[in-house]
């Protein structure tokens, strides 16, 4: 199977190129393709179909020609991902499917408008992304609990479900090697992703990302929206602004129009191209795998 690898602010994918929409991957076969030790290792895998031959975008066909079936590493379905889009248009237009300018890309949130800038316009690989509004579902009072700590987190919903934070320090989250839990329990019926965001001055805030379905990444397109949201909604802020969004994985840009319309811009590269058996079907041969009690 051919694979592609790349990043988009070192949040890191996997595409998988299936035109004609054969590929019909198991959970647990997406997990260990985004698994380091039993695939190419991900923190998310990309399937680069088109709409006539993906069921869910069909009826978006008349937009958009490729369809962005994105798992989360553990295998589940995530609507929206600001960096993997991206991504993803950066491929199509390397891969020769379309040419740079902007691309309609349908997603399971619906479809999103891409820009990648041709080579020749000096944009130093930024490739940007017309996110649309945030929402803020509610409820009005969640309280998120990580690293032994309690704070007021604020539902915003970028296409998936984020609870953000504000912290005085980035340290604040801990290891965040478990994922945050929210209060009450039914804020969130389908999981979300956390951010948390230190304010560093006008325009400019930075955060940590626990990602669900992945655990911390080092960055997440969605989430700089949702921490840009909730940023300007605790301040009662409804002008037009651009924000720098620092992130583990370097820089993003959003800018939010009149209307509230997020544009979320970043660099975004292939860095591999390979072919990988499906994991799953290699025997194994360890031999402490044979070992009791040994994993
Ligand atoms: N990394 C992404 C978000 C991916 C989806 C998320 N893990 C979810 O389950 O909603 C981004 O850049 O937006």
């Amino acid at each position: 199977m051919p694979f592609a690898k790349g990043h988009g602010c070192q949040n890191s994918f996997l595409l998988l190129p299936d035109p004609a929409g054969r590929l019909d991957l198991t959970t647990d076969e997406i997990r260990r393709l985004a698994d380091t030790h039993t695939g190419a290792g991900a923190d998310g895998i990309l399937r680069v179909v088109r709409c006539t031959a993906a069921p869910e975008a069909v009826a978006m066909a008349g937009t958009a020609e490729w369809f962005m079936d994105y798992r989360n590493a553990d295998g589940s379905l995530g609507a929206m991902c600001g960096n993997g889009i991206r991504l993803f248009a950066r491929y199509l237009v390397d891969a020769g499917h379309c040419s740079p300018g902007t691309l309609a890309i349908a997603t399971r949130a619906g479809v999103r408008h891409v820009r990648v800038p041709p080579a020749s316009d000096g944009a130093q690989g930024q490739v940007s992304v017309v996110m649309g509004s945030p929402a803020f579902p509610g409820p009005d009072h969640i309280t998120l609990v990580a690293a032994g700590r309690r704070w007021p987190a604020t539902h915003v919903d970028m296409g998936n479900p984020h609870a953000v934070v504000f912290v005085d320090d980035l340290a604040d989250a801990g290891t965040l090697h478990v994922p945050p839990i929210a209060e009450p329990a039914d804020a969130y019926p389908h999981g979300f992703t956390t951010e948390f965001v230190a304010v560093r001055g006008p325009g400019h805030l930075a955060l940590r990302v626990h990602e669900r379905g992945v655990g911390e990444t080092r960055a997440c397109g969605t989430g700089a929206c949702a921490a840009v949201a909730a940023h300007r909604r605790r301040a009662h802020d409804t002008r037009a602004a651009d924000y720098r969004v620092d992130l583990l994985g370097g820089r993003l840009h959003v800018a939010v129009a009149g209307d509230g319309t997020m544009t979320l811009a970043g660099p975004a590269v292939i860095t591999a191209h390979g072919v990988i058996g499906l994991p799953g079907s290699e025997e194994r041969t360890d031999p402490l795998s044979k070992l009791e009690g040994v994993r």
